[in-house]
């Protein structure tokens, strides 16, 4: 089902599922598991086992080391595949498949930028330099 061919179905299946109770939160986003970590410690942990699982993991025990043993292409083709349907999720107005294939592409992404010798501390550093500038802003001075 996680394959980019049965997506038309994966997503048939979505839209009769309709959309996913969440708990609406006083920011305005939907939280459907209270009590969950910070966001930053989840990453920064994932990123750990991920970089632990690229050092010493193998290809029998670690779907990481498996992913690896693959190439870059590959790791890039899975984080493809996931977002594509992390955007039929959102379309489908389903939250719990939603957040699922945005965890599987977070997790993907993790996989990526860890094989390639990059962070969530890379990520975290241009987020912060970008933080306030508009991107509206951004662009027009990227024009002129
Ligand atoms: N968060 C995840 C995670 N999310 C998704 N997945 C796996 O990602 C794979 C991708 O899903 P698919 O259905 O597309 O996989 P597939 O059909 O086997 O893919 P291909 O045949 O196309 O390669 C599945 O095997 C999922 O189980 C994950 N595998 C591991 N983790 C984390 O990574 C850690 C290390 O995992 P291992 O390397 O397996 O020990 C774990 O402790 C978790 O914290």
């Amino acid at each position: 089902m996680r394959h980019l061919l049965p997506i038309a179905r994966r997503a048939a299946l979505l839209c009769r599922d309709g959309a996913a109770n969440g708990r609406i939160m006083s920011s305005g986003t939907t939280s459907l598991t209270p009590d969950t970590p910070p966001i930053g410690a989840a990453l920064s942990r994932l990123e750990a086992t991920v970089r632990e699982r690229l050092d010493s993991g193998t290809a029998a025990s670690s779907y990481v080391a498996s992913l690896a043993a693959k190439g870059p292409a590959k790791i890039a083709q899975k984080l493809g595949e996931e977002a594509v349907e992390t955007v039929i999720a959102a379309l489908a107005e389903d939250r719990t498949a939603l957040a699922g294939e945005a965890t599987d592409l977070v997790f993907h992404l993790t996989v990526l930028l860890a094989e390639r010798g990059l962070g969530w501390d890379a990520i975290a550093a241009e987020l912060d330099r970008r933080d306030g500038v508009s991107g509206h802003a951004e662009k027009a001075a990227r024009q002129s």
